[in-house]
């Protein structure tokens, strides 16, 4: 059931959102789609799920294109999100399951479970206006995903939960997963990504920068940060050999580097300059990659 998007691009009047993307997704696969406001994302998302017209470009799913009669196979979390308020939480799940050809005794039973996953068995019979956003968010995410989707598109899943709520979902993502769902999301947070991602895409008006799985995008990026703690100013590594950014924090600093090389250096630089709490070497971040590879156009 891989997801297969050829040269797809959507242009609106003159304006290119998305511009000559390729991608792969492979079945049971995480796959995150990164990118500034306005780089493409939802748009994307439209596309592959048949809501929108692409101007040029190829996108199949199992060799196949993504229509109405797939609906029970797709789960799709949209970034606008919208659910009848008025309705109790089950009534409105009823509605949802039985659009995806679930019977009403079955999607109770997962809208159940998922409460008492969730925390929150009480909701069963609220009002969805009754419920804040967050946990509004969290019976939108259900409601994605009751059918149990071969392919699972969340724009966003993230936004606006608390940290608890975030790793609730989070490990329900990653249950799916390992039972063989095929998941694409897009996110504002690097470290979401890079936690649950071994392959995504940073798109920047419209176009793929940066694009592969998390370990090879790390390595070919090449430099480093350096972590170091201690009561010394470190300042004076500013001028060092190979050092590409200082960053001072209260207890030490974080350098980037040119490669590892730069480390041995710094380390014998350091060496009679009083305790050092901790050197360490790291990948770089892809918060690094992303600032780098996007940032500099905003400016
Ligand atoms: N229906 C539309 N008509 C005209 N332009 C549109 C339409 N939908 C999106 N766009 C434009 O396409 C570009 C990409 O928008 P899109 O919503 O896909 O970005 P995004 O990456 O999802 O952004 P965000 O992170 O802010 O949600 C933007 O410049 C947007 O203004």
């Amino acid at each position: 059931m891989t997801l297969v998007l050829k040269n797809v691009t959507k242009q609106f009047g003159s304006h290119k959102a998305v511009d000559n993307l390729s991608l792969e997704i492979p079945e049971s696969e995480m796959f995150g789609f990164l990118g500034g406001n306005g780089a493409g994302k939802t748009t994307t998302f439209r596309m592959i799920l048949g809501l929108l017209d692409r101007t040029a470009g190829e996108i199949s799913w199992n060799g196949e294109r993504i229509n109405y009669d797939k609906s029970h196979l797709i789960g799709y979390l949209p970034e606008e999100r919208g659910l009848y308020p008025k309705l109790t939480v089950k009534d409105q799940l009823i509605y949802l399951g039985k659009l995806r050809g679930m019977n009403k005794s079955s999607v109770v039973k997962e809208v159940e479970s998922w409460l008492e996953r969730f925390k929150v068995p009480e909701y069963m019979n609220k009002k969805v206006e009754e419920l804040s956003k967050g946990n509004q968010q969290k019976i939108q995410f259900i409601s994605a995903i009751i059918h149990k989707p071969k392919l699972l598109i969340l724009d966003e899943p993230f936004s606006g939960l608390d940290p608890v709520n975030v790793e609730m979902l989070k490990e329900a993502v990653v249950d799916l997963k390992e039972k063989g769902t095929s998941i694409v999301f897009s996110s504002h947070r690097m470290e979401h990504v890079e936690e649950l991602c071994e392959h995504l895409c940073i798109l920047h008006k419209g176009k793929p920068v940066v694009q592969g799985s998390l370990r090879d995008i790390k390595r070919s990026f090449g430099k480093k940060n350096l972590i170091i703690r201690g009561d010394e100013d470190f300042a004076f590594l500013k001028d060092h050999p190979g050092v590409i950014s200082y960053k001072k924090y209260m207890d030490g600093c974080t350098i980037q580097i040119e490669d590892e090389d730069v480390s041995q250096t710094i380390f014998s630089a350091l060496q009679g300059k009083g305790f050092i709490r901790k050197f360490e070497l790291e990948e770089p971040s892809l918060n690094d990659i992303f600032i780098e590879k996007v940032g500099a156009s905003y400016e």
